[in-house]
């Protein structure tokens, strides 16, 4: 018999359980009236994943049990059944909680399913809070179809995590005929591709079909980039749901799967180039952010660099230009281009730019502490003092207004530390901190590109990097080229976690250095990250874009002597 399903891909606010129950209600309406047997939401749905140390609070359980009982209420009035995904008490020993798949149907749980392998690596952290549920298949028939549950990590087992029990293989030998899987499952640049390889491989090597809805938006540092999708045992992935946008869409299944009654039968592929997808995650990472928090505008310190003005073009698209507030800072060190090019390039983008100077603040700073260092303050410390007073000038924009600072700092600098404290770092959020600086070029040339217009001057594309904090000052005065030192942060940083061609030309890149004898540069480059932690550790959160990013996905200590 023809079973109709569902796939819900939603944008939910974390803890936000009222707000999270009517999004469910417009797909549950939606769905009844497509005729769908199944809808199926994702992971941790309720609550929105990963609500980390709040599933702690006393009342997060009660609250989450008032949307689930509104929810089985819901569900009476309708014949369609609902899988979603919500933290459930462990009656049993270990940590107190479970995060688990329940199938509602005319106001019952017919199945509940604890999640088995959960991830604790690199940005996740279950088993803090999760105890895994034991060797279960968790079946249910539907329509005379078996259908098997799984909950994301479940299916990773072949990632080469070498987990001890294989939920995907429990569920085939116990006789499931078709994988539901629910997902929150964050996005990076290659992610979308390696789930399509994954569950392509597991539905040829099963021969199962498969249905794998993942949720979409942004919670903090993680985006989830939606793209739900459906797998044919011998044709791969034949149908998915956008990226980056919420999604609901109802396909039949019998043998295959069917959409508008055409058979899904050919394989599809995803493909985004990275400057696009990082555009795209960018976006709405920035969108949810400010939208969840309860920001309209933001405000960029604006260089007439690259860092800055790639900042301001992504946020006037992901908030409209008429939200974003530019700020000129002039210096006695700054270029003429620094105002100029910051003028066209506001014009261009249609941001407001306001102009204020510094200069008189630096000598009023620099007399100020005359009595004390016995000499007025030089060198690296007015460097900073220059970037310090434009981050506090920033700072007092952002109270006045109350728009979000965004901090411009991008992954090489933040790397090695080439910020300063409590001035240019100084922020709420980083758009571009996950982007080494040869990616913040790559990306500018495509936003240029993507638009049809040269809205990000192509001198500011072309002028050298500059930090302007003291005279005739280059990047490459302190650091080596970027080309060079954003192949040694890759390997260094990610290594492992790189995409095979990136890890394969890193590694050829670095190898050659130390042949060529430059094995100091790189020891200076390791230096200096490890030196530099202590910033990051203070710095605001990274919309992350790349496996590894800076933040809970990178943990390191401060005081150590490695
Ligand atoms: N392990 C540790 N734990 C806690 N605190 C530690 C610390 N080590 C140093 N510190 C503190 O940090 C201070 C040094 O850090 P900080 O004040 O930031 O200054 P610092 O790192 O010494 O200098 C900033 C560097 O960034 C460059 N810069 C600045 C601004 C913009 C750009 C650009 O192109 O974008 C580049 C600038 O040219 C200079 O080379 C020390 O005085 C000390 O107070
Ligand atoms: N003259 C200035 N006016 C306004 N903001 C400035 C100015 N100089 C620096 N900033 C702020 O400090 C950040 C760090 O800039 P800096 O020029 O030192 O180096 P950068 O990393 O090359 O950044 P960018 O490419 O944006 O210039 C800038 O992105 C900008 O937000
Ligand atoms: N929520 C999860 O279990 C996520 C882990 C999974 N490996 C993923 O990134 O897709």
């Amino acid at each position: 018999m023809t079973l109709r399903i569902s796939l819900a891909q939603l944008d939910y606010t974390l803890c936000d359980f009222d707000g999270n129950l009517a999004r469910m209600r417009v797909a549950i309406a939606a769905a009844s009236q497509a005729g769908a047997d199944l809808l199926v939401f994702s992971e941790l749905c309720l609550s929105g994943y990963y609500p980390q140390d709040i599933v702690e609070e006393p009342d997060f359980l009660p609250r989450q049990q008032a949307a689930l009982d509104a929810l089985l209420e819901l569900s009476r009035a309708t014949d369609t059944a609902l899988a979603i995904g919500a933290v459930t008490r462990n009656e049993g020993v270990g940590k107190p909680l479970h995060n688990s798949l329940l199938l509602i149907k005319r106001g019952e749980i017919v199945l509940r399913y604890d999640k088995q392998l959960l991830p604790t690596y690199n940005i996740f952290d279950e088993r803090r809070h999760f105890e895994p549920g034991v060797n279960q298949a968790a079946l249910f028939e539907l329509k005379g179809h078996r259908l098997g549950f799984l909950i994301c990590e479940d299916a990773w087992n072949s990632e080469g995590k070498d987990y001890a029990i294989d939920p995907v293989k429990t569920l085939a030998e116990a006789g499931a005929e078709l994988l539901i899987s629910i997902n929150a499952s964050p996005s990076h640049v290659g992610k979308p591709a390696q789930r399509h390889a994954l569950f392509a491989g597991i539905a040829r090597h099963w021969r199962l079909p498969l249905v794998y809805v993942n949720q979409v938006g942004a919670n903090d540092q993680i985006v989830f980039d939606g793209g739900s999708f459906v797998v044919d045992p011998l044709h791969g992935v034949v149908h998915h749901l956008p990226l980056f946008e919420t999604a609901l869409e109802t396909l039949e299944f019998e043998q295959g799967f069917r959409r508008q009654g055409q058979a899904l039968d050919q394989a599809v592929e995803l493909h985004l180039a990275d400057s696009e997808f990082y555009y795209r995650q960018i976006i709405l990472g920035l969108r949810d952010y400010a939208a969840k928090i309860g920001f309209h505008k933001v405000v960029v310190g604006c260089s007439g660099g690259i860092d800055s003005a790639l900042t301001l073009a992504l946020a006037a698209d992901a908030l409209g230009a008429h939200n974003v507030v530019a700020i000129t800072m002039p210096s006695q060190y700054s270029s003429r281009g620094s105002v100029t090019d910051s003028v066209a390039l506001c014009a261009n983008l249609g941001v407001s730019l306001l102009e204020h100077p510094i200069a008189e603040l630096v000598a009023g700073y620099r007399a100020g502490f005359a009595g004390h260092f016995h000499t007025q303050p030089s060198g690296l410390t007015v460097e900073n003092l220059q970037a310090r007073i434009r981050g506090t000038i920033l700072m007092e924009y952002s109270n006045h207004f109350g728009h979000l600072l965004l901090t411009t700092g991008n992954k090489s600098e933040i790397s090695v530390g080439y910020c300063t404290l409590y001035g240019d770092t100084n922020g709420g959020l980083n758009i571009i901190g996950d982007l080494y600086k040869t990616e913040v070029f790559a990306l500018a040339a495509h936003y240029n590109q993507r638009h049809g217009r040269e809205l990000i001057p192509q001198a500011i594309i072309d002028k050298p990097p500059s930090a302007e904090l003291a005279p005739d000052q280059q990047d490459s005065d302190s650091l080596p080229p970027y080309p060079v030192l954003d192949e040694i942060l890759k390997l260094h940083i990610e290594g492992s976690r790189l995409r095979p061609a990136e890890h394969a030309h890193a590694d050829a890149f670095v190898a050659e250095l130390l042949a060529a004898g430059d094995g100091a540069l790189v020891e200076r480059v390791l230096g200096l990250v490890a030196k530099s932690e202590f910033k990051r550790r203070q710095a605001p959160p990274i919309i992350r874009v790349r496996n590894r990013a800076f933040g809970n996905g990178r943990q390191m200590p401060i005081a150590t002597a490695w």
